[in-house]
């Protein structure tokens, strides 16, 4: 085994009971899974007026019998199966099946044996194989319902963080203070980075829609910020304008949940173009419904339409504007089936080239969120004091950030002694979202 190798840890699983894996897949799982067949019951005459009537509740039962089998499958540890539906990506799950399968001498992968991001990417998967395999309810989002209520129940705080951005938008065209430009940076960042405690698979789908303006918040969260690398981002984008002879770039953006997170990266990315930082925003959105909250195309549009929809000056005015910058090009929406594999982004360059390619072409990579933060680091079990850029493992296609709050047991970058005094403070610190990083790698990578 080469040195390198030897410094890397074994994956998070909940065969290790003291990991937050444990609970998810005893516990957390199964409640999402049960949420998924009480909305089905309950919305069984709607959905089936909408998908194919007396077909479609024929269909809404089997799914239900999905559902169930897939949480009984869990709940005793059963082998994961090879996909049965036909969609694109059903070959490379099941080659990748096959791999991990080679990989532990042919012994079958399960639920609370093996690497609990590898499962638990595959329980959505097969959450999605349930509509897959039916003809009226193909491509149906179970999660659709929980999404747009949590949009809808955050409205106060997408109202004041709207009103905000316009009043910075117009504070920016008469000051051209960079003191200005960096103080705004920070707080749309930091909005963004927060808004990411507003998931649904951490609340097992209950909703935690944002109550209160973050802005007001964000002070009252700073201690929370373990590690903030802010101003180095700042300088990754200052400094690939400075190389272009003051030209802005492109930034993409991965998203991660929709409601409330949405909009403050959409927030954010209004800031970064208006500011005369960045040229063009792509934003990676999921290709099929994923870890219950995250941001389809679908929910991207859904969200654009119902805010221009609004009778609110700031909401509708931003996401006219929002809408004239994906007709003219400025804002992109790509799709890859490469975020709903199983794979860490260590893997990408490999299996999908050209999107490591297409990435590589950015000034800066905004990651957002706690799935994405374990698919960078590999949810290996680090030491917190690993360096970020060394938990890449040769992920590197162009500088990149990960705003996100934790949601789960792995953490780098951290300074010695941080990790144990924060667990004085909170003993759920890893887990609960109310503890967050801004991470930030622009290729150097130290040996620790
Ligand atoms: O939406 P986010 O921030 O990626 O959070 C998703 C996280 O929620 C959890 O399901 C909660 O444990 C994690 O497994 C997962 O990483
Ligand atoms: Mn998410």
């Amino acid at each position: 085994m080469s040195e390198a190798n030897s410094c890397i840890p074994p994956p998070l699983s909940a065969k290790n009971k003291n990991s937050f894996a444990y609970p998810t897949m005893k516990d957390r799982i199964p409640v999402i899974l049960s949420k998924i067949v009480d909305y089905m019951n309950r919305n069984r005459e709607k959905i089936a007026e909408d998908h194919g009537g007396e077909a479609g509740r024929e269909e809404l039962k089997i799914m239900i019998g999905a559902m169930s089998q897939l949480r009984y499958e869990v709940m005793t540890n059963k082998p994961a199966a090879p996909l049965q539906d036909s969609r694109a990506d059903a070959k490379i799950w099941n080659a990748e099946l096959n791999k991990e399968v080679a990989k532990h001498n042919g012994n079958s992968l399960k639920w609370f044996d093996s690497a609990w991001l590898w499962m638990e990417c595959y329980l959505y998967r097969r959450i999605y194989e349930a509509s897959l395999l039916s003809n009226k309810l193909k491509g149906f989002d179970v999660f659709l319902e929980q999404k747009q209520a949590a949009f809808l129940n955050s409205y106060k705080a997408i109202s004041s963080l709207t009103m905000y951005l316009l009043n910075a938008l117009e504070d920016l065209d008469i000051t051209t203070l960079e003191l200005n430009r960096t103080q705004y940076f920070t707080e749309f960042l930091q909005v963004s980075l927060w808004g990411n405690k507003c998931d649904l698979s951490i609340s097992a789908g209950n909703d935690n829609h944002q109550e209160h303006c973050p802005l007001e918040q964000l002070t009252k969260l700073k201690p929370n910020l373990l590690i903030d690398n802010t101003d180095v981002v700042y300088q990754v984008l200052t400094k690939a304008l400075e190389k272009r002879n003051g030209q802005p770039g492109l930034v993409d953006i991965i998203l991660d949940n929709a409601g409330f997170e949405l909009v403050t990266d959409l927030c954010l990315a209004e800031f970064l173009i208006a500011s005369g930082l960045v040229a063009k925003i792509h934003f990676h959105v999921k290709a099929i419904p994923w870890f219950v909250s995250d941001v389809t195309e679908q929910d991207f549009t859904w969200t654009l339409k119902q805010m221009s929809a609004m009778n609110h000056l700031a909401i509708s005015k931003l996401s006219q504007k929002w809408k004239n910058y994906l007709q003219h090009g400025s804002w992109v929406i790509s799709v890859s089936d490469f975020w709903t594999l199983p794979n860490d982004y260590s893997q990408m360059k490999e299996l999908y080239p050209d999107l490591y390619s297409d990435l590589s072409t950015a000034d800066l990579i905004i990651f957002k969120g706690d799935l994405n933060y374990r698919k960078l680091v590999g949810d290996l079990q680090w030491s917190s004091t690993t360096d970020f850029s060394f938990s890449l493992r040769g992920f590197h296609p162009a500088p990149l950030c990960v705003l996100r709050t934790l949601k789960s047991d792995v953490v780098v970058g951290m300074q010695p002694g941080q990790a144990e005094e924060v667990e004085t403070k909170d003993k759920n610190w890893m887990t609960t979202g109310a503890w967050a990083v801004i991470s930030v790698d622009n290729g150097v990578v130290s040996d620790s």
